[in-house]
């Protein structure tokens, strides 16, 4: 029997290099217009499975995923993609001068140089995402979008500039996500990610920073957001190599819930291009056997 096709909501509307993402991970897609729609799909069962971006190497952190994973229902990722970012500048038909340029922000800011050099006197506007931008331009509410390449087949616009890109070489992380429940296997080239409410004392950060290195676990990304609470509370996102089942990280992470107890899971789940740790689980391992013979009164 052929298993079914799981559904992704992904954030769109379709053209966006979300959906790009998305069909890398298969065919059954729902766009949702803003990041938390489709984050909210895979928490009631609407969907199976949501997509949406996480980093870009130029612009940083998508906040509203970060705020998003770290509320509501838990989801956890079980895969990420990496696509390689240039945009297009879509116009409508014979539509006149661009005095305003829609598009997400986070475009709008990789392309800032190019807007600058090419088209100064326009105003850029901030869109819900670049293909947002792309349907606001064949209303007519404004006369260019900045969007992925794919969008020019999904609305009738016409394509004015391709591979705009100030930074050459940037790159968007996408993360594959759903409710929690039995995680990816292991590969030997994983990444795990959490999200933690750090307690306000002196020497928090060192100490969850220090169990990291104690057992060699490399970590791949640090973010702190504010929790949206007090002045000065933050959350901090903090992604690694490894994954749970593996002994020294699931030690690691242990670790770090005993000095926050605020501690959220998102996931561990292969690396997008593979990279093989050079991780020493065995003596991990062996302790922790040592440790089970002392107790059952096998050894000293
Ligand atoms: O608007 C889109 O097309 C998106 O998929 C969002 C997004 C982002 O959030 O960074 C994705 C890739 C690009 O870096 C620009 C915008």
């Amino acid at each position: 029997m052929v298993a079914p096709v799981p559904r992704i909501a992904y954030f769109g509307p379709r053209g966006t290099f979300t959906e790009q993402a998305a069909r890398g991970f298969g065919s059954d897609l729902e766009p949702r217009e803003t990041i938390p729609a489709a984050l909210e799909a895979a928490r009631t069962g609407e969907a199976e499975l949501a997509c949406v971006p996480v980093e870009n190497s130029v612009e940083g952190a998508v906040p509203a995923t970060m705020d998003a994973l770290a509320e509501g229902a838990p989801l956890i990722a079980v895969a990420e993609t990496v696509l390689a970012v240039r945009f297009s500048l879509l116009v409508r038909p014979g539509g006149g001068p661009v005095r305003t340029v829609a598009s997400h922000p986070h475009a709008l800011a990789q392309v800032r140089h190019w807007l600058a050099a090419n088209l100064p006197d326009a105003v850029a506007v901030a869109a819900t995402s670049t293909a947002a931008a792309a349907v606001a331009v064949q209303r007519g509410e404004h006369d260019a979008a900045v969007t992925a390449p794919v969008a020019a087949e999904h609305y009738p616009l016409e394509v004015a500039a391709t591979d705009l890109a100030d930074v050459r070489d940037a790159k968007t992380r996408f993360l594959l996500l759903r409710g929690p429940g039995a995680l990816p296997e292991p590969t030997g080239s994983d990444r795990t990610s959490v999200v933690v409410t750090a307690p306000d004392r002196v020497g928090v950060l060192s100490d969850v920073l220090v169990e990291f290195a104690l057992r060699g676990v490399n970590l791949t990304r640090i973010e702190s957001r504010p929790t949206k609470g007090p002045l000065g509370e933050y959350r901090f996102y903090i992604d690694f190599d490894g994954h749970v089942a593996e002994p020294r990280v699931g030690d690691a992470l242990a670790a770090l819930r005993r000095h926050c107890p605020d501690t959220r899971f998102l996931g561990s789940y292969p690396k997008a291009v593979r990279e093989d740790v050079v991780a020493e689980n065995a003596d991990f391992v062996a302790a922790a056997e040592w440790v089970v013979a002392i107790r059952e009164g096998r050894g000293a």
